[in-house]
């Protein structure tokens, strides 16, 4: 059985897209990591998802972890709206980037890996920047955005793939190909 390891209705969504049956299995994993690369630590926090669920469920685990980063500095999901002010600020006008983490646990053995999409803002003003976050839309995503909903309008451009920006890259359902899963059938 194949199991996603997240309480993400976004990563449900999109897997549920490309693969016809899997069970969903929010993860109590913690979210506290000292590592500091992005790529180091989202691996590190799906693969501390994906384990906790494997741990209760068995099966096949995804386990994902999406950061935003810029000039290497890591951005999280926003605090509070005060948070996600300062971070859509420091994102205006500025090229950042999206990486995020995947583990998955099959036969016993950890199939990790990290893909990453450039993300340019446009120029953003403080009056805008207020009703986006007015919106509650920033708070629960990394970066205090979404560019598949409101946020769309802050993005400028894209390099890489863009399901990745919403939290579950496409490189996950080629994995799961590899592996024997059926992709697209019905
Ligand atoms: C940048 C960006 C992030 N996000 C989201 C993806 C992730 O859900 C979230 C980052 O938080 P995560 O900690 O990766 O995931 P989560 O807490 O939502 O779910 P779980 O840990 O149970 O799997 O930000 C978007 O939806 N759109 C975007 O454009």
């Amino acid at each position: 059985m194949l199991v996603l390891a997240s309480a993400s209705p976004r990563r449900r969504e999109i897997l549920s897209r490309f693969v016809p049956e899997f069970k969903v299995v929010p993860s109590n994993a913690s979210e506290e990591c000292r590592l500091r690369e992005p790529g180091d630590y989202s691996v590190e926090l799906a693969r501390r998802k994906a384990r906790e669920v494997y741990s209760r469920v068995g099966g096949t685990v995804i386990g994902a972890d999406t950061v935003v980063s810029v000039d290497g500095q890591i951005l999280g999901k926003p605090r509070d709206e005060g948070h996600a002010v300062r971070m859509l600020k420091l994102l205006s006008g500025r090229v950042h980037q999206v990486t995020t983490g995947y583990c998955i646990i099959h036969g016993g053995k950890e199939l990790c890996g990290a893909v990453t999409t450039d993300v340019k803002f446009r120029e953003l003003d403080e009056e805008l920047i207020r009703a986006y976050v007015a919106t509650g839309e920033p708070m629960d995503k990394a970066g205090a955005y979404g560019i598949q909903g409101l946020g769309g309008l802050l993005v400028e451009w894209i390099r890489g793939d863009y399901y990745n920006v919403v939290g579950f890259p496409i490189e996950i359902i080629w994995k799961l190909r590899e592996l024997g899963f059926e992709v697209l059938s019905r």
